[in-house]
């Protein structure tokens, strides 16, 4: 079974690069910045990792961010992810970066749009690993400050697809960000966003009613309604569940007591994903391995997941058709 999941061709849907930073780089790019980090060693940075919750998470995860100065620290963080899509048999990726996490510590905008789509162009011809872009509003700042990010983006934006919202859930629903999502679909971005993971299912139901949402981050707190779920299934959504995530920030206690399987018998159409695997514990390969274990998911639901990456992705109908060919010959030979 690790063999079948290893080498399932898959697609990863949420993923945060900032998230995909490891120690060792972290290290490295914090030398070559001569900033200090909080941590002596590798082994002291992983002791640190240890969460109660999403806050404490993000607390770390911009701390570990603000190393990141140049156009040359952005092309490494994210080449360096997608050398490991490569060898994980993650044919393609949309990644979300948060702007507003460096341009409120001085770095441009066009500082980190240039380092990580340079670095996307290149693994898509050295390692044929294909990507798109979602910037993402942190829902901890104002409206007014997510404003400014989409004015930020409009030079650059032949280079993003979709928009999203993370951050501090709790205290800062959708609602707040109703019309900069709306002025972002009307620039062409495609919106997503994060709800339902620390966040009730009213939360959920905003981010669909309010911002419009064509995929649902997380989601895990849909389960409350069943409404909710209904609604999900009409409007054919996914849900980027991101199991190995859910048990480091306790929204889940543990993986055995995980909704995926429930998820996928209500007839939601779910994907697995990383999140931030440089903080929780594995990469996408990791999460599916684990889950699939403490499930005991078959080798179809396996199937499934990996066709709903491809099938709930933002690349085109020409292109998703090509993926799914290739998922398709393999699972017929592997089954
Ligand atoms: O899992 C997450 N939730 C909210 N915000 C985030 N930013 C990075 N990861 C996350
Ligand atoms: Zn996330």
């Amino acid at each position: 079974m690790i063999e079948f999941i290893n080498n399932l061709p898959k697609a990863e849907l949420h993923l945060h690069i900032e998230g995909s930073f490891e120690p060792e780089l972290m290290f490295k790019i914090a030398q070559r910045n001569n900033i200090k980090i909080p941590y002596k060693s590798i082994k002291e940075i992983e002791e640190a990792y240890k969460f109660s919750c999403l806050q404490d998470f993000l607390d770390i995860y911009y701390q570990g961010a603000g190393v990141l100065i140049t156009e040359q620290d952005f092309y490494d963080l994210t080449y360096s992810y997608l050398q490991k899509c490569a060898a994980q048999n993650v044919k393609h990726t949309e990644i979300m970066f948060d702007p507003q996490t460096h341009t409120h510590r001085g770095i441009t905008f066009e500082t980190v749009i240039k380092g990580i789509s340079k670095a996307c162009k290149d693994a898509e011809e050295n390692l044929n690993v294909s990507s798109l872009l979602i910037m993402s509003y942190l829902r901890h700042l104002s409206e007014e400050d997510a404003f400014k990010t989409l004015e930020q983006s409009l030079p650059f934006k032949h280079l993003i697809t979709a928009v999203g919202l993370d951050s501090s859930e709790k205290g800062n629903p959708p609602s707040k960000f109703k019309n900069v999502f709306e002025a972002s679909i009307k620039q062409g971005y495609i919106p997503v966003a994060h709800a339902g993971e620390e966040g009730d299912a009213d939360y959920v139901w905003e981010a669909l009613d309010l911002l419009k949402i064509k995929r649902i981050d997380h989601g895990n707190n849909s389960l409350q309604d069943a409404n909710l779920i209904k609604e999900i299934i009409k409007r054919n959504l996914a849900l980027t569940v991101c199991p190995l995530s859910n048990t480091a920030l306790k929204v889940v206690d543990n993986l055995k007591d995980h909704p995926l399987k429930k998820m996928l018998e209500l007839g939601l159409n779910i994907t697995i994903n990383s999140d931030d695997p440089a903080y929780f514990g594995g990469q996408v390969n990791q999460n599916y391995i684990e889950t699939q274990k403490a499930l005991n998911l078959s080798k179809s639901q396996i199937y499934l997941l990996a066709k709903n990456s491809f099938k709930y992705s933002f690349l085109s109908e020409e292109k998703k058709e090509i993926y799914l060919l290739q998922l398709d010959e393999y699972y017929n030979n592997n089954k």
